[in-house]
């Protein structure tokens, strides 16, 4: 998978040389290409931002230097297309689902912005001839697009094959289709067996697998109610066995 990311904080982005991301990145799973906007802002201060037309709090980027950018980007490989996504509070919601979706790209382009975003005008102009998609990574408002692209880059990159060993394999993630598609996961123990007196619990211990299957998903549903009831009540009621509903 190729990656773009145009940014005026590239070096927000040296996360994505380190561990999981940048072992995927050694091994060629994942080519990650890091654009500086100014490169395309032409005055002597290389301004990428002005005031807002009808007035307004803060600044908004201008069209000209992501036009440029983003075209310079698309011209790598002018026989393909990447799908854009631009990180913004507005957008819809970045999901397990969504994820798994990019995963499955060949080439992604993302575009933070920063101050108020970026000209309406200039993903009116690429969503014309490709997919443009707008992104929240949350219900709350960062100081720009970059902290979100680190977000999605690790959810998608952890995804493509190869990068997770088969031992933390991501069929069993919170989200993932299946059998403990939509439950939150329950508490997790390892050596020693006794710490600060506290134990672990004895079925973990027992060996027993279908016992220690029906106590994990026990604790997951558990842990939904607690914190995620609206998890609950989406659940299919199908996917919900006899010994469940009396919990
Ligand atoms: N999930 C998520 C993505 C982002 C994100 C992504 C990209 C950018 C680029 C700039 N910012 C900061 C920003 C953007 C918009 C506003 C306008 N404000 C928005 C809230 C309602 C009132 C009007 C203020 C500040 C960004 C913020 N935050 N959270």
């Amino acid at each position: 998978m190729r990656v773009d990311v145009i940014s005026i904080f590239p070096e927000y982005f040296a996360p994505l040389d380190v561990s999981l991301i940048g072992k995927a990145r050694e091994r060629g799973i994942l080519d990650i290409h890091l654009h500086q906007l100014r490169d395309w802002a032409h005055d002597v201060h290389r301004t990428v931002d002005d005031t807002p037309y009808g007035g307004g709090p803060g600044m908004v980027m201008k069209p000209e230097p992501w036009g440029e950018a983003i075209d310079t980007v698309l011209a790598a490989d002018p026989a393909a297309q990447p799908r854009i996504i631009v990180p913004t509070p507005s957008g819809v919601p970045f999901t397990q689902k969504l994820a798994m979706e990019y995963a499955a790209e060949p080439w992604l382009l993302f575009t933070p912005a920063r101050y108020e975003g970026i000209d309406s005008r200039v993903m009116a102009e690429y969503g014309s001839r490709m997919r443009v998609d707008e992104v929240s990574v949350g219900d709350y408002v960062l100081a720009g697009g970059e902290v979100a692209v680190l977000v999605m880059v690790e959810a998608v990159g952890r995804l493509l094959p190869g990068v997770l060993g088969n031992a933390n394999s991501a069929v069993d993630d919170s989200f993932a289709p299946g059998a403990m598609e939509n439950l939150l996961e329950g508490p997790v123990y390892t050596k020693p067996p006794e710490w600060r007196g506290h134990e672990v619990p004895e079925i973990l211990l027992s060996g027993h697998h279908g016992k220690i299957a029906r106590w994990r998903r026990d604790e997951a549903l558990r842990r939904t109610a607690r914190n995620r009831l609206e998890l609950l009540a989406a659940l299919d009621p199908e996917t919900l066995d006899k010994h469940d509903r009396k919990l």
